[in-house]
Formats: structure tokens, C-alpha cells, sequence
């Protein structure tokens, strides 16, 4: 067990980024977008870079990258009902698990702990992605981008996860690749760990200070090392 689990009874991951590794199939939704108005396709390494406030914001930085200036606000409400569109019809078929999530949501569901998705991602994409990766049954409370009025950096969504358990929030975990999501755990008053292998606008996630960091979640539920094992061997 990580030390910075001690006394948390719930924790609230990111999805896109932390979790799994959506951009192939964000870009490929993006690209059709451009594609239809006609404009040149973004590709997978800026989409990564634009991934984090949620969809409108996405389509709003391709159109600007593409169009060199801000899109007018019916170009972007055109956009993104189209990237909607597109992301809906095929969420998951190049989207990829990164390495030790299973085991950590393993090991953490069979602790005992809560575990609820808080992402920026469309509520409606969350449960046919989950259901792809065969994630459905993990998670007590999902709560996508657009289910409240306010989206990560913004710490409502925490605050609801919590008070939805009955919990203090230090009593939870916010488990994250971006800065949004260190900035919406402190917040909240939730204990933060990052990830450094997802999308943080192609900063290193470090620099925003969360409480830990780890390589891959299956540190999460790694045994403690053994001092005995290590005197044994010298
Ligand atoms: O849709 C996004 O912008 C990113 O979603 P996330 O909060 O799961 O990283
Ligand atoms: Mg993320």
C-alpha cells in the first residue's frame, strides 16, 4: 500500500490521461471535424496538448490552431456538435488501458476503498468507454464534465463525490495527469497523487506539486517493502 493512502476511504480518478489513453480516438474525431469544414487534420500530439477542460474546449483549440484565430461562436458550437457526433461513434476502438490500472482498481476495490470517476470527459462517453475496457463494474459514482455547472480545475465535483459518501474530504484521493486535476483536489481538501505519463498541455505534471506522484498506478497497491528481506540479502 502507498503511504498516501493512509486513512483515505475514497478516491476520485481522472479518466482521460490517468486511466487510459483516449487520444487516438479524441484526434480521430477531431481530424473528421476539420475534415468536414474543410481544414488540415491537428493529429494525435497536439490534441494531446489541447485534452483536459472538457470537449467545447477542445474544439475550440483545434479551430483556433487551424483557422489562426478564434472561431466565431456558432463555428464553435457547429464544431463541436459535429466532434459530439464523431467521438460517439467510435469512443473506444483505438482508446488503450495504461499499464497497471486493473491491478491498482483491483487491489483498491478489494480494500474496501470507494472509487468514483471525476473527469472532464461528456457524461454520455463515460460508461460506453468503461464498458469497452471492461471498467463498468469498478466505480460507485461517475461524474462527467458536463453533469455540473462547473468542470476540474474547479473543485465542485470533488466536493459533490464526497459529500455524495457522507465523507470529509480529507478523507479522499484525487488521482490525476494534469494540473486541472491537482488544482481541483487542493481545492477540494482532498490528498492529490499525479500521474506524469498522460496529458498536461505538455507541461510536466510535477510542477503543479501534487501530494505524490507515481510511474504507474500499480504502485498504489504495491506490498511495502520488506527491511527484513533487504538484511537477509546483505
Ligand atoms: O475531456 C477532457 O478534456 C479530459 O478529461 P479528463 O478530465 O478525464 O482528463
Ligand atoms: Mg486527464
Amino acid at each position: 500500500m502507498h503511504p498516501i493512502l493512509n486513512d483515505i476511504r475514497l478516491i476520485s480518478f481522472d479518466l482521460d490521461g490517468t486511466l487510459v489513453d483516449s487520444v487516438p480516438d479524441l484526434a480521430a474525431a477531431v481530424d473528421k471535424v476539420l475534415e468536414e469544414i474543410p481544414l488540415p487534420p491537428a493529429g494525435e500530439d497536439k490534441v494531446s496538448r489541447w485534452v483536459g477542460n472538457g470537449s467545447l474546449k477542445l474544439v475550440e483549440r483545434a479551430l483556433t490552431d487551424a483557422l489562426g484565430s478564434s472561431p466565431s461562436q456558432q463555428h464553435l458550437e457547429q464544431g463541436h456538435s459535429r466532434f459530439l457526433y464523431h467521438y460517439g461513434q467510435d469512443v473506444g476502438s483505438r482508446t488503450r488501458l495504461f499499464p497497471g490500472v486493473v491491478e491498482a482498481l483491483e487491489g483498491l476495490s478489494a480494500q474496501g476503498l470507494h472509487l468514483t470517476l471525476v473527469t472532464n470527459k461528456p457524461q454520455a462517453f463515460i460508461q460506453p468507454l468503461l464498458a469497452s475496457l471492461g471498467l463498468e463494474g469498478y466505480f460507485a459514482l461517475c461524474l462527467g464534465g458536463d453533469a455540473l455547472p462547473q468542470k476540474k480545475p474547479d473543485p465542485a465535483p470533488l466536493l459533490h463525490v464526497a459529500d455524495h459518501f457522507g465523507l470529509s474530504p480529507s478523507a479522499c484521493l484525487m488521482v490525476g495527469d494534469s494540473r486541472h486535476d491537482v488544482a481541483a483536489g487542493r481545492a477540494a481538501g482532498f490528498r492529490t497523487l499525479a500521474v506524469p505519463y498522460g496529458y498536461n498541455h505538455g507541461e510536466p505534471v510535477s510542477d503543479s506539486r501534487p501530494d505524490a506522484l507515481v510511474d504507474s498506478l500499480a504502485e498504489l497497491v504495491a506490498p511495502a517493502a520488506n527491511p527484513f528481506s533487504a538484511r537477509s540479502r546483505a
